[in-house]
């Protein structure tokens, strides 16, 4: 399978960076989102990473604008049309994802497979929106994704081999490194980490120590390069409560359930770095 024209959907944290690593990897690409405003503001965090990197003198100004010149900006989803690989990277909801599939499904040539960048959702329930499920996997990438290697590969119960083979070649293309897993909540990466996060916030909760305390104990005690409450400011917080009820609704075992402190923040709209405070505040 030859990948050429990558299409992202979701401009945000993670759209703009897997946009980012495809383009820098040779690829044409068209960064999506459902308003304009969105894929400008995906755009500048692109444009300021890429000018990081010129500054450091780890890149050449003509490199960082022929970078710019392959991603593609949309606001319509026909743009699907020609793309032979759709990386989909929009909010962690499954009614959104569904929908989303199911129109890209009717939308891109037959021959394109259909990726989520989905951090917990089952990949089986998203391909099967579809009339194409062996061409449906999962594409996990981890924030912040220029940086972070890992790129982890979910066979839904559908998925064809040479499929497989293809997103594993194309994320070594990438210069990140594969690993397989099978399509479980949270799948291997959150069905570890998030219990860890989310354990920290009743620690917070339930007035064990400080947010800094907590956050120092991991960094110092154990060598995490963030600590876990400031991690999960990092991810979001909402990112972080949507994975953990995933775990709790797909594992059907209370040892998944979201700590109330969770909750209250994202229903204040306190989302972490994303939104200028969560756990700490940002300016
Ligand atoms: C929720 C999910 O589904 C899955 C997930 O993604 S879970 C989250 C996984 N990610 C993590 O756990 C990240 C943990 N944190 C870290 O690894 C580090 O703190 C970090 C890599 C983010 C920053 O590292 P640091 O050493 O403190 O920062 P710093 O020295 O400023 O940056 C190191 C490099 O990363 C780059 N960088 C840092 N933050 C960046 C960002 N947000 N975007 C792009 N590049 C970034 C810097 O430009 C720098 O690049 P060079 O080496 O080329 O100069
Ligand atoms: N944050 C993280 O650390 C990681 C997240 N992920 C996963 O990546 C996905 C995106 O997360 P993240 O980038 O952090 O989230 P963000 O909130 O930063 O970005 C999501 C973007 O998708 C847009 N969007 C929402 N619905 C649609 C739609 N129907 N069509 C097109 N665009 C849409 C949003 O627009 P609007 O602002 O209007 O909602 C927003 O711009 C999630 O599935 C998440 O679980 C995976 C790995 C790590």
């Amino acid at each position: 399978m030859d990948i050429k024209k990558v299409m992202v959907i979701g401009a945000g944290q993670m759209g703009s960076g897997i946009a980012q690593v495809c383009a820098m990897s040779g690829y044409n690409v068209v960064l999506h989102d459902l308003k304009q405003e969105f894929v400008d503001r995906g755009m500048g965090i692109i444009n300021k990473n890429l000018s990081r990197q010129v500054e450091k003198e780890k890149m050449s100004e003509d490199n960082k604008n022929s970078i710019l010149g392959r991603i593609n900006p949309s606001t319509e989803l026909n743009n699907a049309a020609d793309a032979d690989l759709v990386i989909e990277a929009a909010v962690e909801n499954m009614e959104i994802k569904t929908k989303l599939f199911a129109q890209l499904d009717e939308i891109a040539p037959e021959h394109a497979i259909l990726a989520s960048n989905t951090s917990s959702l089952p990949i089986t329930e998203i391909a099967a929106a579809t009339k194409r499920p062996e061409k449906v996997i999962g594409m996990h990438f981890m924030n912040p994704v220029p940086v972070m290697k890992l790129v982890e590969i979910i066979r839904g119960l559908a998925t064809a081999n040479e499929v497989y083979t293809a997103i594993e070649d194309m994320s070594k293309s990438l210069n990140k490194v594969p690993v397989e897993v099978n399509d479980f909540p949270g799948f291997v990466s959150n069905r570890i980490l998030m219990p860890m996060i989310n354990e920290a916030v009743y620690t917070l909760y339930e007035g064990v120590a400080s947010k800094e305390a907590i956050d120092e104990v991991m960094k110092l005690g154990m060598n995490h390069p963030m600590g876990p409450l400031t991690l999960a400011d990092f991810i979001g917080l909402d990112t972080c409560l949507y994975i953990m009820e995933t775990l709790h609704e797909g594992f059907g075992d209370d040892k998944y359930r979201p700590c109330p402190l969770l909750r209250k923040y994202v229903k204040a709209g306190w989302l972490g770095k994303k939104s200028g405070r969560g756990f700490y505040e940002y300016s």
